[in-house]
């Protein structure tokens, strides 16, 4: 296997005057990266500052070695002038190495604010300051890599440094949710706690230790997390004198200790303290999802007539897992999920939304300026969807949509709806309404382009929320997107309808002038009718054309937003349904699709029957998806707009 090289990357590393952070900036220097050498100059504790000598030296060594390096002198709690200085010499920044670091030990008792905030303020607050200026640059370009330094001082506890611990332990939480959010951008974030003799640890370590631990055993650790070949993200781990491992979170199977319609006491706690504490069979929960969805089980059990008597607190297999809490909060994606689980109710896990301020909170979901996203497709993402369509290499006319060898090989219009970031979207209203992303649906969609699409583009989307409107039974948002390619034209324009379950009745407008229309199908039989099933993989499919929403995939996940099972994404029988039309109406000529219109009525489950039903008029063709197997209409109002036909092309012979 070739080396690990990182020709052509920009790497920022902090507080690299000295010890681990600048064995960091001569390992990336050696293996080819132009690297910030950034250090404030300032002690172990913080004080001083202003001394260039420690960057400017190391900057002189990786120049001596025929290395590229800039330094800079600036706090990392002005994270801003880093990354402007870092653009400025190498045009963006690719890799953070959050090192800067200092420290101020004393007892707990002995803490001053000031020892408390000096620490939180150049750990914690500087880490963020400089990801979040370099943030934006990685997330247009749809690839970084980010470091942060956590402690074992903070996994563990450390006497003398409750400062320090603390903030080592927020820098996993950043870099748990860095990871989260930069998924869908290439971004990867990983926590790494190394144990190096450094100036920070001189007076903590004896000297041989300090001696031993040599920070050139942790910087490789470093160098491969921060590689464009290593898509390890959200991890923690732990390196020192040559040795590397991983830490993950492990939970007990605990017990329940609550009866339905019965007041929960400290008692039932004490009596199952042995079984809650009990690590035998214990699991190790690695997302948010996975850690609540236990909690669905348990107030299933509950509802369904647990007792806590003895024997069965005493039986884990009996409960599952349980955890002591009366209200969950939950982050998915970019997202607030606010999940009540007191009570009976609970299993139906109610929506917070719709408060006295809802208004407010609408106002501001108006404001909300959602980033434009930079999406890089091949002709390999063009064909991972065309699939997650349902096309299939059994049908002889698909297969200009999986052969990039085809003649003519093309892109459905609607492959459009990938190019927008629906992470994004819900970003934007996740940070203005706090709701459950589990009854957060598809309502309805647009789209409209402007030629065939290319099979292989780097395309722009901005957003824009037009509407907030009150639905009574719950809350439509309308959101615009507008797709371009890198020279300003105009590819596409979608419009998608997200709804809000539950979250009606704030006194909003109940109509919009932007949201285009549904438009009824004649009456009469329908002029020509595709009936095709989907697969029960078809959501675990589609989803990696980019909406991971959990709904579609998680049943634990699906079963709070009362879904039987995960339900398939409503742009999936979309496109299904345009297909259909291309296939009836145009010859499967993408060229001839202009516009595309449907509202998603009924969820429909992976594996049903989609049965699209069509009636052409003119240059319309309606039509409306139907479940086989229910009966139910999943989609309603629907039509595709075609370019103007060529006379005797399919079906319309038969009209
Ligand atoms: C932000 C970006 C977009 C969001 C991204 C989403 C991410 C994806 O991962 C999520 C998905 O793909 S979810 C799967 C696809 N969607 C679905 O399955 C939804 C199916 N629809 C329903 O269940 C109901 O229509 C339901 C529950 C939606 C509404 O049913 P009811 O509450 O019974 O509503 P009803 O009483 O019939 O009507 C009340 C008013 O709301 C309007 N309305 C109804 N259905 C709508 C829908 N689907 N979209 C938009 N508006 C809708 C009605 O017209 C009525 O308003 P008015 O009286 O003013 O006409």
């Amino acid at each position: 296997m070739s080396d690990l090289r990182f020709d052509g990357r920009v790497v920022v590393v902090t507080g690299a005057g000295g010890g681990l952070g600048r064995e960091y900036a001569l390992l990336f220097a050696e293996r080819g990266a132009d690297v910030v050498v950034n250090d404030l100059g300032g002690s172990a504790s913080g004080d001083g500052g202003g001394d260039v000598r420690p960057a400017d030296l190391v900057v002189e060594e990786i120049r001596a070695r025929g290395g590229s390096a800039v330094a800079n002198h600036d706090s990392v709690e002005d994270g801003e002038r880093i990354v402007r200085a870092a653009e400025a010499a190498f045009g963006r920044v690719d890799v953070v190495v959050n090192n800067a670091g200092i420290l101020r030990d004393r007892s707990f008792a002995r803490t001053s604010d000031a020892d408390w905030d000096g620490v939180q303020r150049v750990h914690a607050r500087g880490a963020f300051a400089v990801t979040r200026a370099a943030w934006p640059g990685m997330r247009a370009r749809g690839y970084g890599r980010v470091v942060v330094t956590s402690s074992a001082a903070g996994l563990f506890g450390n006497f003398g440094q409750a400062n320090y611990a603390a903030a080592k332990m927020a820098l996993v939480g950043l870099s748990n949710t860095l990871a989260i959010e930069g998924a869908a951008y290439g971004i990867c974030c990983n926590a790494v706690v190394p144990t190096a003799g450094s100036r920070l640890t001189r007076g903590v370590f004896p000297g041989e230790l300090v001696d031993a631990l040599k920070p050139e055993y942790v910087a490789p650790l470093v160098a491969y997390l921060c590689h464009e070949s290593c898509e390890e993200t959200g991890g923690v781990f732990e390196a020192g004198a040559g040795w590397i491992g991983k830490l993950r979170w492990e939970r007990s199977q605990g017990r329940i200790v609550r009866e339905k319609g019965k007041r929960m006491t400290p008692e039932a706690v004490r009596d199952s303290w042995e079984g809650i504490t009990d690590m035998t069979s214990a699991s190790h929960p690695s997302s948010i999802q996975e850690s609540t969805a236990t909690l669905v089980d348990v107030l299933e059990k509950i509802n369904e007539g647990h007792t806590t008597s003895p024997g069965n607190a005493g039986d884990p297999s009996a409960s599952g897992i349980a955890v002591a809490t009366t209200t969950v909060e939950a982050a998915v994606s970019d997202v607030t999920v606010a999940t009540a689980t007191d009570d009976a109710a609970a299993s139906d896990a109610a929506v917070a939304t719709a408060t006295d301020d809802a208004a407010a909170a609408v106002a501001k979901l108006r404001d909300a300026a959602i980033e434009p996203s930079v999406i890089r497709y091949t002709d390999r993402d063009v064909i991972l969807y065309h699939l997650g369509i349902g096309c299939s290499v059994a049908d002889a006319g698909s297969l200009k949509f999986l052969y990039e060898g085809s003649d003519d090989f093309s892109v459905v219009p609607t492959f459009s709806t990938t190019c927008c970031d629906l992470v994004a979207a819900f970003g934007a209203v996740g940070s203005a309404i706090e709701f459950d992303l589990s009854r957060f649906l598809h309502g309805e969609q647009y789209t409209e382009v402007y030629g065939a699409l290319p099979t292989d583009a780097t395309l722009i989307t901005t957003y824009r929320i037009a509407d907030v409107l009150d639905k009574t039974s719950g809350a439509a948002i309308v959101i615009v997107m507008e797709t371009r390619d890198e020279r300003g034209r105009k590819v596409a324009l979608n419009q998608a309808v997200g709804f809000l379950i539950g979250a009606g009745g704030f006194g909003g407008p109940r109509t919009s002038r932007e949201q285009v229309p549904t438009v009824a199908p004649p009456t009469g039989p329908p002029h020509d009718v595709v009936v095709e099933r989907t697969s029960v993989d078809q959501a675990a499919l589609y989803r990696l054309s980019g909406d991971r929403n959990p709904l579609h995939v998680d049943a634990a996940f699906a079963a709070a937003g009362g879904f039987a099972r995960p339900i398939l994404h409503g742009l999936c029988a979309y496109g299904y349904a345009c297909r259909h039309v291309l296939r009836r109406y145009a010859g499967g000529d993408v060229a001839r699709f202009r516009t595309m219109k449907a509202r998603f009525a009924r969820p429909v489950l992976p594996g049903q029957t989609l049965r699209t039903e069509m009636w052409r008029r003119g240059e319309r063709v309606h039509l409306r998806c139907v479940v086989d197997e229910t009966g139910e209409a999943a989609l309603t109002g629907a039509y595709v707009d075609l370019v103007a036909d060529d006379p005797g092309s399919g079906p319309t012979a038969k009209l």
